[in-house]
């Protein structure tokens, strides 16, 4: 268990020094609980830019957990490290139980296939229409004849509700429908990870809430372990069964939604409040 004075690196921090130490799982759930993704000490440096310092956390499987923290703090990298598209310095990425840079290419390209990614923009191909961005998937990984493709194409077009949209460009549809065509694509393979990375960034408040929705119904029907990042507080305790927050690398605090949104600890009370009075200012 790291202290406090870990988790700035050894240095003591006045902002970070009164808090409670980091619990790597949620208390009382220590027993009980399994990780398929597991991230262990991980660091990572471009250059001299250290981005991860020694980051750990252990996803609940089953659950939605949402990882947030300021522009620049190492998020998105840390989800590249997740799908294995980035090598830690330092650590371990251990996801189903294997390190994925102690196995073969091979291997870690057949553990990516047990991942969905929701991008941003949805990373919709634009040269093929909705339907065939989410039958690409099924057609790269699996054997599947097209009648099978169309039935799980549909399936997922349906409730993504975008059964209309099938022979539309992505430039011809707005972003939420991007967005939502990306989600069904990101599960067409029946993924036991989702992850997104900022799925509400670009749309209004009721796209944002809607999108929420489906994210909240679908995992319900479908269970898995979702992990989002944004930067919407309202998307977070909206959906997030735990919350993840992230500062200089590390995480400082973990744990589920409620209790978040009622820690002490200075940096997470201002961050999630919005509150410009605080541990973090512009730099
Ligand atoms: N491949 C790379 N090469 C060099 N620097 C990189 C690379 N990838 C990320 N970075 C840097 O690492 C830092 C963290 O980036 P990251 O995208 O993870 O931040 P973030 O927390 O997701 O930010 P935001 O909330 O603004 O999306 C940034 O300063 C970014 O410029």
């Amino acid at each position: 268990m790291s202290t406090s004075d870990d988790l700035v690196g050894g240095n003591v921090d006045p902002w970070l020094s009164v808090s409670e130490p980091y619990q790597p799982d949620p208390p009382g759930h220590e027993s009980d609980l399994t990780h398929s993704v597991q991230i262990r000490d991980v660091r990572k440096a471009f250059g001299s830019f250290h981005v991860l310092t020694g980051l750990n956390l252990n996803f609940v499987d089953n659950a939605v957990t949402t990882i947030l923290g300021p522009s620049g703090t190492g998020k998105s990298v840390l989800l590249k490290h997740i799908v294995g598209l980035l090598e830690p310095d330092h650590g371990e990425v251990v996801v189903f139980g294997q390190n994925i840079w102690n196995v073969s290419e091979r291997e870690r390209q057949e553990i990516r296939k047990r991942f969905g990614v929701l991008f941003q923009d949805g990373a919709l191909f634009g040269s093929m229409n909705i339907y065939d961005n989410v039958a690409f998937p099924l057609r790269k990984h699996t054997d599947k004849s097209e009648s099978e493709i169309r039935k799980i194409v549909m399936a997922r077009l349906e409730e993504v509700g975008l059964t209309r949209a099938v022979n539309k460009a992505p430039g011809e549809v707005s972003g939420g429908m991007k967005k939502r065509a990306g989600f069904a694509r990101a599960l067409v393979l029946n993924p036991s990870v989702v992850m997104f990375d900022e799925p509400d960034s670009g749309l209004d408040p009721v796209r944002t809430s809607l999108l929420n929705d489906l994210i909240l119904k679908l995992h319900a029907e479908h269970g898995g372990t979702y992990i989002l990042v944004t930067h919407d507080i309202r998307t977070a305790r909206k959906v997030s069964d735990y919350v993840g927050v992230v500062w200089k690398g590390k995480l400082i605090h973990y744990g589920e939604t409620e209790e978040a949104f009622n820690s002490d600890l200075p940096f997470v009370r201002q961050f999630l409040s919005g509150d410009s009075v605080g541990p973090l200012g512009m730099d």
